[in-house]
């Protein structure tokens, strides 16, 4: 067991589906994965580990925003020798370029998170990207499976009601949408040298107002997960 996720050694896959929500782990285990096994309720953030396709996958819920997401990201890959991860999350479009539902592959993670400063001090603006490999295989394998994407900048924010920063000057500067994880995510995968993806839907629409459910945000992202397993099994080398 490591603090805060109550699984032995070997009972987590190299490759890890990451929704921030620990239902959404959950939903993905029981309606996409075979011969399932949940590792760790410890806290409710429910992991699982099963297969797609043949393939030893898990799912395993982060929390909401990098503190959360930092915490499992570094267990998993510390004590239970993880070597992918993709954070399959829901996002609010700000790009009238993006609409409710579409998917979106995060190419980079802006942020207002002090996470980049603590880890370079100041003056150093390091930029947090995701793994091109998987990158290039998740947008290619989209298209074989029909479906749209925008691949873009994410804004990773520090809060999620902030009424104090400028959204406008970042859709000015094309970023494409905001949740709170993926300029983490990214940079604990440089730092420990393994690769991550973010695939995120738009669940909300930062221009327009609309909003789903969190039903919706639990249940409804059929497409997301099933491009984020279809990728993960074609980078799984055994
Ligand atoms: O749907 P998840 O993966 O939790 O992601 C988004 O939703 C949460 C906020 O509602 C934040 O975690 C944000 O990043
Ligand atoms: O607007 C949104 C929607 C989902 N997640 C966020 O962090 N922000």
């Amino acid at each position: 067991m490591s603090t805060h996720i109550g699984a032995n050694k070997g009972d987590i896959a190299e490759t890890v589906l990451m929704p921030g929500d620990p239902l959404r782990a959950k939903f993905i285990a029981e309606n996409y994965l075979d011969n399932v096994v949940q590792y760790s309720s410890v806290r409710n953030m429910f992991g699982f580990t099963g297969t797609y396709k043949g393939k030893r996958i898990s799912v395993q819920g982060s929390g909401m925003g990098i503190p959360s997401l930092a915490i499992y990201t570094t267990e998993l890959i510390k004590e239970y020798g993880v070597k992918t991860i993709y954070r399959v999350g829901s996002c609010g479009g700000m790009s009238p370029d993006v609409h409710m539902r579409d998917v979106i592959l995060g190419q980079a993670g802006t942020t207002d998170s002090s996470i980049i400063e603590n880890t370079f001090g100041p003056n150093m603006y390091y930029s947090p990207i995701a793994d091109f490999g998987l990158l290039d295989s998740a947008y290619h394998t989209a298209e074989e499976m029909g479906i749209n994407t925008k691949v873009g900048n994410i804004f990773a924010a520090d809060r999620f009601y902030n009424d104090e920063i400028d959204i406008q000057k970042l859709i000015d500067y094309g970023v494409l949408a905001t949740e709170m994880e993926t300029s983490g995510l990214y940079l604990l995968a440089a730092k420990h040298h393994i690769r991550a993806l973010t695939i995120l839907t738009v669940s909300d629409h930062l221009l327009s107002g609309e909003a789903m459910s969190a039903k919706d945000r639990e249940t409804s992202f059929d497409e997301m997960i099933r491009l984020a397993l279809n990728t993960a099994v074609k980078n799984i080398e055994e």
